[in-house]
C-alpha cells in the first residue's frame, strides 16, 4: 500500500540514510535532479527532439528545493538545452548541498537575482521549472515568486507557451496539509503547475485540498531511499506519526482486497455472510435508506432488513425485494428486534428524520449489548483486533444521526469503538467545531493543521473510526491509523458528488461490517468500492447506479 508522508517523516528518512552512510545529501540531491529530468522526458517525449532548441526557466529558491533545480539546471544543458536560472535569496546563505550545486551550475551558466526576471523571458521557453520552496516551506510564499510562476501559468495559453513543473510540491503548497499558504485573501498567490515529480513517496499535501488542484499530476522519483518502515525502527529518538496510508488502485492492494472480499464466497448459507438492519425514515423520506440496503446487499451482506416507521411499510414495500422489511414503532420494538443474533450490523441516519422517536432509536441502538451476538464471518485474528469489543454491534452513523449527536453530549458520550461516523464537511464542523474551526482557519504557517490531523483528533475524541468525505475522503480510527480514499488524479470521479450517494457509501460500509469486516478496513474498502464503481460508471452517474456497478468490480477484482 502507499504510503504518503509528512515533511518531517521524509526528513527522518532522508537523515537516518545519510547518518546510516548509506548516501550522501548531495547524492540524493543529484538523482532527485535527474528523477525529474527523466520525468519531463517521459511526460513530454518531443522535448527530448535533438537538432531542435530548447529552452527552460529555472526558478530557484533559498533551500534544498533550489538545489534540486540547480541540478535539473545543469542536466538540461547537459542535454543541450538553453538554460536561464533565478534565485531568491542570497546564494551566499544556501545550505551546503544547495550551494554545491549552485556553484556546480556556475561553471557552465550564470544565476540572474529573481529580482531581474521580466515576463519576457518566458517568451519561447518550453518549460519552466518552479524549485522555490519544497518541504521546508514555513510561511507564505513572498510575492517575488507568485508573480513569476503566475506570470509563466498565464503564458502557457500562448502557442508553445511553457509546461511549468513542480518539484516535490508547487512552491506554496504546504506539503503536510494541501493547503496554500497565504496572509491575504486576494488571490495573489494562486499559482499553478503542468506536472509535480516528487521525491521517493508522494506527501500528505499532494491528496488533501488544494494540493487536489494545484500539482496536476504526480510522478514520484524514486532516488534511492528505503521505505518507512525500516527508518522507523532504526531511527533513534524519532517517533513519527503514523503514517497515512493512501487508497489507490495499485496492483498489491487490488490483490489484497480482492482475496479479503472473495474470502465469504464459500460460506453456504445467507446468514453466513451477515445480516445488516438500516432503519428508515417516515413517510416520503424513505429513499436515502434504501439506497444504503441496496448498497448493503449487493456488497455481499447476505440478508439485509429496512426497519421502518409502521406508516412508511407501504411505501417501502412497493419499492423492495431482496430487502426485508420490518416495521419499528418506537425504541422498544427495535430493542426487541435487536434479540436476533443474526443481525450483526446497523447503520442509522440516511432520512431517519430529527425528532425524538428518531433519538430514542439512535439510544436504543447505542446502548445494545448482546453477549452471544454472531460475529458474522470474521477470522479469529480479525475478532481480536481494534474494534472487536464483545457484545456490541457495529454501527454506520450518517447523516441525520450525526445532526442528534451534535446537539447532545449525552448521546455523543454513548459512542464506541464499533461505530462508524461518516460526515461531510458540514456534519464534521457540527460535531467537532473546535477542530473544524482550526482546520478552517486561513493556513498561514507550515506545516498547517490538516484534514488528516482533523479526522484523527475527531476519531481520538468520538472514540471510533470517522470517516470525513469529501474528493480527499480521510479515513481514521481513534490510535492515530489513518489513510485517504482520494478520487483525484488517474481516479477523479467528480460525478461521485451527487445527491444519495453519500447514502449509498454508508450501505457498503454497513454490508461490509456485517461480512465481518473490521471498522477501519470496513471504512476504507468501503470508501474505496464506492470510488471504484464511480470509475467504472463514469459521469451521468446517479446514486442508484453505484451499488449496480459493484458486480463489474467485484470481477475486475477476482472477487
Ligand atoms: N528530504 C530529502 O530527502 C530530500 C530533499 N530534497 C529537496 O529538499 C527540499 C527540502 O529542502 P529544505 O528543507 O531546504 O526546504 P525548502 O527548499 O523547501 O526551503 C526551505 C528554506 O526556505 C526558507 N523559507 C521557508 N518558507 C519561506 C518563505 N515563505 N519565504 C522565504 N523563505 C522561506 C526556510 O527558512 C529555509 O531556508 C525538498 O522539498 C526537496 O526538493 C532533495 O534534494 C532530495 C532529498
Ligand atoms: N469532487 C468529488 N469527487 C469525488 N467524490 C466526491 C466529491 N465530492 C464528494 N464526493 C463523495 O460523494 C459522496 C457525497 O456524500 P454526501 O455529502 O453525504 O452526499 P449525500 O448526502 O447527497 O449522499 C461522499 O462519498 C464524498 O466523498
Ligand atoms: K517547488
Amino acid at each position: 500500500m502507499t504510503e504518503l508522508l509528512t515533511a518531517a517523516q521524509m526528513r527522518a528518512i532522508e537523515k537516518a540514510a545519510i547518518d546510516a552512510g548509506e548516501v550522501t545529501g548531495l547524492e540524493l540531491m543529484e538523482r532527485a535532479g535527474q528523477g525529474v529530468v527523466d520525468a519531463i522526458f517521459e511526460e513530454w517525449p518531443a522535448l527530448r527532439r535533438v537538432g531542435e532548441t530548447h529552452r527552460a526557466v529555472v526558478l530557484c529558491g533559498p533551500g534544498n528545493n533550489g538545489g534540486d533545480g540547480f541540478v535539473v539546471a545543469r542536466l538540461l544543458k547537459e542535454a543541450g538545452w538553453e538554460v536561464e536560472v533565478f534565485l531568491y535569496g542570497d546564494p551566499k546563505k544556501l545550505p551546503p548541498d544547495a550551494k554545491v550545486n549552485y556553484e556546480r551550475w556556475g561553471q557552465t551558466g550564470v544565476t540572474i537575482p529573481l529580482s531581474e526576471i521580466r515576463r519576457s523571458y518566458y517568451q519561447g521557453a518550453g518549460l519552466v521549472i518552479d524549485a522555490f520552496f519544497g518541504t521546508g516551506l514555513a510561511r507564505p510564499l513572498p510575492l517575488e515568486c507568485s508573480i513569476p510562476i503566475r506570470d509563466a501559468y498565464i503564458n502557457q495559453d500562448q502557442p508553445n507557451g511553457p509546461r511549468i513543473v513542480a518539484l516535490d510540491v508547487p512552491s506554496g503548497l504546504c506539503a503536510d496539509s494541501g493547503f496554500f499558504l497565504h496572509d491575504d485573501d486576494d488571490g495573489r498567490n494562486w499559482i499553478g503547475c503542468h506536472l509535480t515529480v516528487t521525491f521517493h513517496q508522494a506527501k500528505l499535501g499532494h491528496y488533501l485540498e488544494r494540493g487536489l488542484t494545484l500539482c496536476a499530476r504526480i510522478i514520484k522519483a524514486d532516488i534511492g531511499l528505503p521505505p518507512i518502515d525500516r527508518r522507523w525502527v532504526r531511527g533513534k529518538g524519532f517517533v513519527p506519526p503514523l503514517p497515512v496510508a493512501l487508497l489507490s488502485s495499485d496492483e498489491k492492494q487490488l490483490a489484497g482486497l480482492g482475496n479479503r472480499l472473495g474470502k465469504a464466497k464459500h460460506k453456504h448459507h445467507k446468514y453466513s455472510h451477515g445480516h445488516a438492519l438500516i432503519l428508515s425514515g417516515g413517510v416520503g423520506k424513505g429513499g436515502a435508506a434504501r439506497l444504503a440496503a441496496r448498497g448493503a446487499l449487493r456488497i455481499g451482506a447476505g440478508a439485509v432488513t429496512l426497519g421502518a416507521p409502521p406508516a412508511a411499510l407501504i411505501e417501502n414495500a412497493a419499492q423492495l425485494n431482496a430487502i426485508m422489511l420490518t416495521a419499528f414503532k418506537d425504541a422498544d420494538s427495535l430493542t426487541e428486534t435487536l434479540q436476533d443474533k443474526r443481525i450483526n450490523a446497523l447503520c442509522l441516519g440516511p432520512g431517519l428524520g430529527l425528532g425524538a422517536r428518531e433519538k430514542e432509536l439512535i439510544v436504543a441502538a447505542l446502548d445494545q449489548r448482546s453477549p452471544g451476538l454472531d460475529p458474522g464471518p470474521q477470522t479469529q485474528a480479525a475478532r481480536r483486533g481494534p474494534g472487536s469489543s464483545p457484545g456490541l454491534r457495529p454501527i454506520v452513523l450518517d447523516a441525520d444521526v450525526l445532526t442528534h449527536l451534535a446537539q447532545d453530549d449525552t448521546l455523543f458520550g454513548k459512542l464506541h469503538a464499533k461505530c462508524i461516523l461518516t460526515p461531510h464537511a458540514g456534519e464534521f464542523a457540527r460535531l467537532f467545531p473546535d477542530f473544524a474551526e482550526k482546520l478552517n482557519a486561513p493556513a498561514t504557517k507550515g506545516p498547517a493543521y490538516s484534514k488528516v490531523d482533523a479526522t484523527r483528533d475527531a476519531a481520538k475524541r468520538a472514540g471510533c473510526v470517522v470517516l470525513f468525505k469529501g474528493p480527499d475522503t480521510v479515513i481514521a480510527d481513534p490510535s492515530g491509523r489513518c489513510s485517504i480514499n482520494a478520487s483525484v488524479y488517474e481516479r477523479s470521479a467528480p460525478w461521485l458528488a451527487t445527491a444519495g450517494s453519500g447514502d449509498v457509501l454508508a450501505g457498503f460500509i454497513t454490508g461490509l461490517l456485517a461480512r465481518g469486516f473490521q471498522p477501519m478496513q470496513a471504512a476504507e474498502t468501503g470508501a474505496w468500492l464506492h470510488t471504484e464503481c464511480a470509475l467504472g460508471f463514469g459521469p451521468g452517474l446517479i446514486a442508484e447506479d453505484i451499488p449496480e456497478e459493484l458486480p463489474k468490480v467485484f470481477q475486475k477484482l477476482g472477487v
